[in-house]
């Protein structure tokens, strides 16, 4: 019998072949302190949350005999999903079954903002006729702008469009044909920033877009122009967003989400401005429905052998495969990670070559993590080693494996080559008997790295001094250099710099590198 603890309220009809199954003991308990989930968790082999339960490292490792983790819903910045990997839990999501109901509660916010409706609610309660306050401004004409064309995002633009707005969409995986074919402009954060009359953000909360609309993002905006976050708090940062409320500079911000939850207390919610909902986008019957169904076919499925539809995390490798692969894990992620760090443009296909040794193994493990590692920059932890193919294709990138002849001298040899709309870039990396990961090869540059810790890139000129500038520079910031490399095909030519250095490289500092003589581009990046 599998016991399968459901922590957050979940539609019943949703969760109806749980209940049903005849080898499943239900315990649905949305309301235990965090000691009671503590001790009720050591017996259960699955646990079935919303947004609202944390599912911590230490939770995890309380559930002795759990095997699958359900979020009924998009967004797993609730659950520990390193720490299920490392225990073997599997992760999965309902990513679909709530998209329509965020986008329309998105469109809602929308209008809401526009006119003060519920403001003039509140006053009409208050038993006063106020007309002349609540002057709004009308959608048609507007621009919106929309961060993050995934599902929801690309909802929000349709039914935009449908108010005759005119949409303007930023997203690392958008280009020209996705653009066109939705019928949206496509431009950079910048020029997303600079033309809304409206900004929503739709992508998901990690490193990357914690604080991307910030106050330097809000400088960048028309006077006057409106938010809405009905993704993630923290996707905005609250308080730059208060205080440019404050100032004027922003008339206004509809907000569904919040850094910390529940916020009945945040300052937000004392501005007139400030229209707000309690993370309601997915509480709709339909919604809940879908996504209950969704994640409860997955944990029987899981819990029963099956295959899942919806994994977040977890590798599927048999272990003979394992023990001849795990060596070369870490090499093809990190080559994955540093190749996306650098490389320019919208991505559209991926090229990874094996020669040596690795042409007669199965490969495509390694692939799966060479893109993992590449896809991570922009979708975070969602994408792992067995979600990397299909989120690849998903976003329209073309993704090819090869063996190759070419093997350079190495006895074994990976090169991952991205192709982007403006670009073509390429890294090849070894595992050296008893050394380790190496890279060897950047674009036609020969070099010998280790892929790992903080690493600044310099594409430079071949000319006597420029080393020594950048060494004097680095230490005037009290950076010590723990390697370095430089790479050039002919002498005085274009040639490149790989600096490994003992902490994270500060903006001014990679600013000031960039203007030393002889410096083109410099890009720095932690693996
Ligand atoms: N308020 C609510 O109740 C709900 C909130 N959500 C949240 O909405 C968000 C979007 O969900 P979906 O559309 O289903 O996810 P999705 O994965 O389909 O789309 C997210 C998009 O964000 C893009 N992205 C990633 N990094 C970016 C960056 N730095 N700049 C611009 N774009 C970037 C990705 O490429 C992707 O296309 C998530 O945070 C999710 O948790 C989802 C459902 C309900
Ligand atoms: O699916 C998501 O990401 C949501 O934010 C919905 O959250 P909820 O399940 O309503 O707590």
């Amino acid at each position: 019998m599998y016991r399968v603890l459901i922590c957050d309220p979940l539609s019943e009809e949703g969760i109806r072949p749980l209940l049903d199954a005849e080898d499943v003991e239900a315990i649905a308990d949305p309301s235990l302190s965090h000691e009671e989930l503590l001790e009720a968790v050591k017996s259960v082999q699955a646990i079935i949350v919303r947004s609202q339960t944390q599912v911590t490292r230490e939770v995890i490792e309380h559930a002795e005999n759990l095997q699958v983790i359900g979020r009924a819903g998009v967004g797993v910045d609730n659950i520990d999903l390193d720490a299920a990997t490392e225990h073997g839990v599997v992760v999965v999501n309902a990513p679909d079954g709530n998209t329509i109901s965020t986008a329309e509660h998105t469109m809602a916010m929308l209008m809401s903002l526009a006119r003060n409706i519920p403001q003039a609610y509140h006053q009409l309660q208050q038993k006063r006729w106020e007309r002349k306050k609540f002057v709004g401004v009308e959608l048609k004409g507007k621009t919106l702008g929309v961060v993050g064309f995934g599902r929801i995002g690309r909802e929000v633009a349709q039914r935009a469009k449908g108010q005759r707005m005119k949409v303007i969409a930023y997203d690392p995986f958008l280009n020209q044909e996705k653009a066109d074919k939705a019928g949206v402009d496509h431009g950079t954060l910048q020029e997303v920033l600079q033309q809304a009359d409206f900004l929503t953000v739709h992508t998901p909360l990690m490193e990357e877009t914690k604080h991307l609309i910030d106050r330097e993002a809000i400088q960048l905006m028309k006077p006057g122009a409106r938010i809405l976050n009905c993704a993630r708090g923290g996707i905005v940062d609250e308080d730059a967003l208060y205080q440019a409320i404050q100032s004027g500079k922003i008339a206004g911000a509809a907000l569904d989400v919040f850094e910390e939850e529940p916020a009945t207390e945040h300052p937000l919610l004392s501005l007139t401005e400030v229209v707000a909902t309690p993370h309601l986008g997915a509480s709709t019957v339909e919604a809940q429905e879908n996504v209950a169904t969704d994640v409860s076919y997955d944990v029987l499925e899981h819990l029963r052998g099956g295959t899942v539809r919806n994994p977040v995390n977890m590798p599927s490798v048999s272990s003979e495969m394992m023990e001849q692969l795990s060596p070369y894990f870490k090499l093809s992620e990190r080559l994955g990670a540093f190749l996306s760090r650098v490389v320019e443009g919208t991505l559209e296909r991926v090229s990874v070559y094996y020669s040596g040794e690795l042409t007669d193994v199965d490969t495509t493990p390694l692939t799966r993590i060479a893109i993992k590692g590449i896809l991570r920059r922009h979708i975070g932890q969602r994408v792992n080693d067995v979600n990397a193919f299909k989120t690849a294709s998903d976003k329209g990138i073309v993704i090819n494996e090869q063996k190759s002849t070419s093997t350079k001298g190495f006895t074994n040899l990976l090169t991952v080559e991205i192709e982007t709309d403006q670009e073509k870039r390429s890294i090849a990396g070894t595992l050296l008997n008893g050394l380790g990961a190496r890279i060897v090869q950047l674009d036609q540059y020969s070099i010998d790295v280790v892929p790992d810790g903080n690493l600044i890139l310099i594409h430079h000129k071949d000319q006597p001094g420029a080393i020594g500038r950048v060494g004097s520079l680095l230490s005037e910031h009290n950076m010590n250099i723990a390697t370095m490399q430089v790479g050039r095909t002919n002498q005085g030519g274009d040639a490149v710099m790989v600096l490994t250095v003992d902490k994270e490289v500060e903006s001014e500092c990679q600013d000031r590198l960039g203007e030393i003589t002889d410096i083109n581009k410099v890009q720095c990046l932690t693996l």
